[in-house]
C-alpha cells in the first residue's frame, strides 16, 4: 500500500527538505495577542522554534491562549484579536509583512491546521473526495482527473479502509474518527510543512485517539512534516512532541524538552497538571520511558 508520506516524499526530496534540517520553519518570538476592542492583552509573550520533524507541544488550561496563539500563526485572528508584540515568521517571511494574496499562498501549501469538530469544516453536501480533490486542484495546480486520483491516495495515506468508497460518501455517513482522517487528508494535500492540530483528537475515544496520533508521527518521521500540537491532554503531549510549553492565563510558565518538564516539572501548575493526568496514563508513560 502506498502511504502519503512515500507518495509525498519525492517531492520533498525535490524541494530539497530533509528531516534533520535544521532551519526553523516556524519561528514564533514573544508574541502578543490583545483584545483591541478593549485594549486587554490576552497572550503575554510566546516563544518557539519549529524545524521539520521536530514537534512541538502547548497545553495549559482551558482559556489559556493556546488556540489564539495557533491562530495567530495562521493568520486567523478572530475579530478585535491582534498581534500587539513580538513576531512571527514562516518559513524565514515576517507574517506581518504578507499581502492577503501572500496568506493565501501560504496556507496548505506551507501551513495547514487541523482543528475539533472535523464536520464543521467540512461541507455537509460535497462528497468528502471531491473537497479533498478541490484543495489538490487549486493548491497544487493538478488536473481534474489527477486530483480525484491525489485525493484517493491520500485518502488511503490517511489509514482510511476502502479509499474509494470514502471519496464518494458525504460527511454524514463517516464517524468522527473517519471525518477526522478525512480533514487530515485535506490539510496535508498540499504537502504543507508545518500542521496545526489544535485538540484535533479530543473528542475521539481512546483507541482513535491513538490511531491519529501514530498517522501523524508516522507524516512527520517520513516527510519532515514540522508539527504543533495544542492538547489538554498531557499524554497526548507526552506520545508525540519533543518540546512542551504550559500556558497558563496567557504567560508560559514553563518550556523545555518534554521528558524533562514531565519528569521534573519546575513549575507548581505544571506538577498540578500532571498530578491530575496520572489518572489517566500518563504515569505508564512515564515508567516506559524511563524503562528505555
Ligand atoms: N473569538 C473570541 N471572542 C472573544 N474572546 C475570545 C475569542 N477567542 C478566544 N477568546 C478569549 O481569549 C482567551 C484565550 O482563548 P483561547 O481559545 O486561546 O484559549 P485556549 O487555551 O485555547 O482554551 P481551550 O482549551 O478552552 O480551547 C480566553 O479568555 C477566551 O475567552
Amino acid at each position: 500500500m502506498t502511504t502519503l508520506a512515500q507518495s509525498i516524499a519525492p517531492q520533498e526530496a525535490s524541494l530539497g527538505r530533509t528531516a534533520d534540517q535544521a532551519s526553523s520553519v516556524l519561528s514564533v518570538r514573544d508574541v502578543r495577542i490583545s483584545d483591541v476592542a478593549n485594549g486587554r492583552e490576552i497572550v503575554h509573550g510566546v516563544s518557539f522554534e519549529l524545524t521539520p520533524g521536530k514537534t512541538v507541544g502547548i497545553v495549559g488550561e482551558s482559556g489559556s491562549g493556546k488556540t489564539l496563539t495557533c491562530r495567530a500563526t495562521l493568520g486567523i485572528l478572530p475579530p478585535h484579536f491582534e498581534v500587539t508584540g513580538g513576531t512571527v515568521e514562516i518559513d524565514g517571511a515576517d507574517i506581518t509583512t504578507l499581502s492577503p494574496p501572500q496568506w493565501t499562498a501560504l496556507r496548505g501549501i506551507t501551513i495547514s491546521a487541523v482543528f475539533q469538530d472535523p464536520a464543521s469544516y467540512l461541507n455537509p453536501s460535497i462528497r468528502v473526495g471531491a473537497q479533498i480533490a478541490e484543495v489538490v486542484r487549486v493548491k497544487k495546480g493538478l488536473k481534474r482527473r489527477e486530483a480525484r486520483q491525489r485525493a484517493v491516495e491520500l485518502l488511503r495515506a490517511v489509514h482510511l479502509r476502502d479509499p474509494d468508497l470514502v471519496y464518494g460518501q458525504y460527511t454524514y455517513e463517516l464517524s468522527g474518527g473517519m471525518l477526522q482522517r478525512v480533514l487530515i487528508a485535506a490539510a496535508i494535500a498540499a504537502d504543507p510543512q508545518i500542521l496545526i492540530a489544535d485538540e484535533a483528537t479530543t473528542a475521539l475515544d481512546v483507541t482513535v485517539q491513538a490511531e491519529i496520533l501514530d498517522l501523524l508521527a508516522d507524516l512527520r518521521e517520513r516527510t519532515g512534516l514540522a508539527l504543533v500540537v495544542v492538547s489538554h491532554d498531557l499524554a497526548v503531549v507526552a506520545q508525540l512532541c519533543d518540546e512542551v510549553l504550559v500556558m497558563r492565563q496567557g504567560d508560559v510558565v514553563e518550556h523545555g524538552p518534554t521528558s524533562s518538564v514531565l519528569h521534573d516539572p519546575q513549575h507548581e501548575y505544571t506538577r498540578l497538571l500532571i498530578a491530575e493526568h496520572e489518572l489517566y496514563g500518563l504515569e505508564k508513560f512515564l515508567a516506559r520511558k524511563e524503562d528505555a
